[in-house]
């Protein structure tokens, strides 16, 4: 008689993974390879922004209590005693119907208190020495960029398992970290098991198929911020399966395999699990597909027996794994992103179970339309390649029409728009 296992249902799953998720390493790295890495630190304002009372413009520092007279009718005249460009420090203090030509970015001199810019200034020579007029009244602090008005020494400005995006290698750089502690990517191991596997350069072959779900999860693994270490394929022959997951566990922070995990004859990882002393989290999941995803413990490690089933696979790692390794990147929110969108096809399907609808998302003026993306069968790879999301339909209801409201997980988001109008 076949084992019957008993289905969990998908948070428990999840709940279950998450007790033994991995704890986050860290390394230093240069600020110049910091692209799509997590902070395993906070960014904490070394000093204030500006450093200095700077100008905004290209103009004349003055005191703005020497314009209190000036009018359309009564220009009043300034002396021109320095010149600065950004980088140079003024030397002198302005005093009474005195003024600095200051560029934008240069420091204000002491003394002034407001920027005119060219633009209402009239700007001549006499005698050798530059002057200019102004006709307006300016007011204190007028242009200027304060000390400290941007940010204040000792804000934590950025969280850290924040994800370093070209705003916050902006703000690394302007505290002067060059090397930054960065959440270590955990390694994650791959391993493909199936005796009708061919490599991706291989002929096909009589009852044969390609390997996908190695490169495949390779793919989702660096997506998802991890390492691939890719352990080849086995042939489902017990000795050297076992053997070959043990070896690997030597070198990895958790394993992933395909295939062999429901109850067919050639079906090897539950006694893989079994001879290693792994204690097996869960091996049947309330869910479609995936049903069968598996996650074991050994030591500190986490296995992962994800389904040979190419669709069950992909929702198997992202459901699973992926938050695993987000926490490990120190991630506070690891799991992904739900929305709420309109159905804009039929899914006539009733659903005994949780679903996962492989699916992508438009936007249509102010309203989320989700697709699903191809054939929603376990083991089809085909509509794989156009999903960005997860349609969600929770077990136990009836087939769901366009127009209806429907919950989605969203992979990722980077497709732009056609024309830029
Ligand atoms: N009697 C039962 N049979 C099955 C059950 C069940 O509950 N009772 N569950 C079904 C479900 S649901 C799924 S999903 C699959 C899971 O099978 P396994 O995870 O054990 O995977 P395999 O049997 O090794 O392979 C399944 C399928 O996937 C293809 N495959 C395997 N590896 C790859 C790969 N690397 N790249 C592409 N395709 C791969 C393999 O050739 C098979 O066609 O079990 C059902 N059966
Ligand atoms: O685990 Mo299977 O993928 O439910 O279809
Ligand atoms: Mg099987």
């Amino acid at each position: 008689m076949v084992e019957r296992r008993k289905p969990i249902p998908v948070n428990e799953a999840v709940e279950k993974v998450m007790n033994y998720r991995l704890k986050g390493q860290t390394e230093k790295i240069s600020i110049n390879e910091s692209d799509y890495r997590r902070l395993a630190e906070p960014i904490i304002a070394k000093h204030n922004i500006p450093s200095f009372d700077k100008s905004p413009y290209d103009g004349f520092a003055l005191r703005s209590v020497d314009t209190a007279e000036a009018s359309r009718d009564n220009p009043v005249e300034f002396e021109v005693i320095e010149h600065i460009g950004a980088g140079q420090v003024p030397q002198k203090e302005l005093k009474n119907g005195q003024a600095t030509r200051i560029m934008t970015g240069a420091q204000i001199p002491a003394g002034a208190d407001c920027v005119a810019m060219f633009e209402i200034c009239n700007a001549y020579e006499k005698n050798n020495q530059s002057f200019f007029s102004i006709k307006r009244r300016m007011s204190k602090d007028q242009n200027i960029i304060g000390e400290g008005t941007e940010v204040l020494k000792g804000e934590v400005l950025i969280e850290e398992g924040t994800l370093i995006n070209p705003g916050v290698k902006a703000l690394l750089a302007t505290f002067g970290y060059h090397e930054i502690e960065v959440a270590k990517k955990p390694v994650i191991g791959v391993i493909a098991t199936g005796t009708e596997l061919l490599e991706v350069d291989e002929e096909l072959q009589p009852g044969k198929i390609r390997n996908s779900n190695a490169p495949m999860i390779a793919s989702q693994i660096s997506r998802a911020g991890g390492i691939c270490r890719y352990y080849g394929k086995l042939a489902d022959e017990f000795e050297s399966s076992y053997l070959a997951v043990k070896d690997a566990l030597d070198e990895v922070d958790i394993l992933i395999t395909t295939g062999g995990v429901s109850v067919g004859d050639f079906d090897l990882m539950p006694d893989i699990y079994e001879k290693l002393g792994a204690e097996v989290l869960f091996n049947k999941i309330a869910m479609r597909p995936g049903s069968v995803t598996t996650a074991a413990v050994k030591g500190n490690q986490l296995l992962f027996g994800l389904s040979g089933n190419p669709s069950a696979c992909y929702v198997g790692f992202e459901l699973f794994v992926r938050p695993v390794i987000q926490h490990a990147l120190f991630n506070n929110k690891p799991y992904l992103k739900r929305i709420n969108a309109i159905l804009a096809d039929e899914f006539p399907k009733p659903n005994p179970f949780t679903r996962f609808v492989r699916s992508y998302i438009t936007y249509e003026s102010a309203s989320v339309k989700i697709h699903l993306a191809g054939i929603d069968k376990s083991n089809v790879v085909s509509s794989l390649a156009q999903s960005t999301c997860f349609m969600v339909l929770p077990g136990g209801t009836r087939g769901f029409n366009p127009g209806d409201e429907v919950e989605a997980l969203l992979l990722e988001d980077m497709e732009g728009q056609k024309d830029f109008s």
